[in-house]
């Protein structure tokens, strides 16, 4: 079996021309979407993907403003700076880039954004909602994982998934998606005794564990389907995945390349949400 590739790159595309109709609408009842990112520090990576969230925010049609502090900044200064933002009426979607600098707690500033502003879907209670099946918003790249799979009419009811990597942001949460989707989700992690012998039995497997090429076709199933949410830089500065595409590539029915994997649909999804954001604003406003 020679394995399909899932575009992100393509379902994006794709699913960003939808959004833009929809900006475009809120814009003409009088509401443009928006959003406000903040980024702690000079980190490279951090400031490459926040370029990215401005540039498919420009061309959505969603007003972003960008604060760039310094990593010198207090926790309190920061507090103090998402507080302005949970009142501003312009800003509909709030988003504190990650990591922050050890000496900022990222579970007090977290739970600081209004869960009506947390477009992440970091904040307890959109966490706790999306645990009973509660409308909330869903963390964007797991929500992207299942948007992708719904868009290649991949099933998941009734599939078995294994996710490998617990996080807070990827792994936790899309095992719970998939749970809510009705698969039936094993987790696997650093403690797990044999990882091969889970993922072996998986007909759709998650990993995000951030080792580059960690799942080689020894870790799967003929026919599995693949989502690398890996990424990592190599030596030459290339983005690679946790998975090893050359080796599974013949053995998987699916398969996400990295970059263009993934990666975009996360940037997708939070643009989704701050549509989402900004249509319960205007709905709010309206009465
Ligand atoms: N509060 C917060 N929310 C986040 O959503 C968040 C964060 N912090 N911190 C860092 C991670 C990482 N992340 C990515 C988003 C898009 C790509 C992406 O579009 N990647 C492209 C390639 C980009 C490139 O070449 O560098 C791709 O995979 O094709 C990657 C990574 C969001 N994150």
């Amino acid at each position: 079996m020679s394995a399909e590739l899932i575009s992100g790159k393509e379902i994006a595309a794709e699913t960003r021309r939808e959004l833009k109709e929809k900006a475009e609408r809120l814009g003409e009842e009088g509401t443009i979407p928006g959003l406000a990112v903040i980024l702690v520090g000079d980190d490279p990576a951090s400031a490459s993907y926040v370029r990215g969230k401005e540039k498919a925010c420009r061309e959505a049609g969603i007003y972003s403003e960008v604060d760039r502090t310094e990593d010198t900044i207090s926790e309190k200064e920061l507090l103090q700076k998402i507080d302005k933002l949970n009142k501003k009426d312009n800003i509909h979607g709030i988003l504190v880039q990650l990591p922050l600098p050890d000496h900022i707690s990222e579970e007090k500033i977290i739970e600081a954004i209004s869960p009506e502003k947390d477009v992440d879907g970091f904040h307890p209670v959109n966490i706790g909602r999306m645990m009973i099946g509660k409308d909330s918003f869903l963390p964007c790249t797991p929500f992207g994982i299942i948007h992708m799979l719904k868009m290649k009419n991949i099933p998941i009811e009734g599939r078995h998934a294994v996710v490998v990597g617990r996080s807070n942001i990827v792994g936790k949460p899309v095992g719970q998606l998939l749970l809510n989707e009705n698969a039936t989700v094993t987790y696997c992690h650093s403690r797990t005794k044999d990882i091969r012998e889970m993922t072996k039995q998986a007909d759709i497997i998650v990993v995000a564990i951030g080792r580059a090429g960690f799942l080689d076709e020894s870790y799967i199933k003929d026919g599995a389907v693949i989502i690398d949410v890996g990424i990592n830089r190599t030596e030459e500065g290339k983005l690679t995945g946790d998975v090893d595409f050359e080796s599974v590539k013949d053995k998987a029915s699916y398969v996400t390349p990295v970059p263009g994997g993934v990666g975009p649909m996360t940037i997708t999804m939070l643009m989704y949400n701050t549509l989402k954001a900004a249509e319960r604003a205007a709905g709010g406003k309206k009465g």
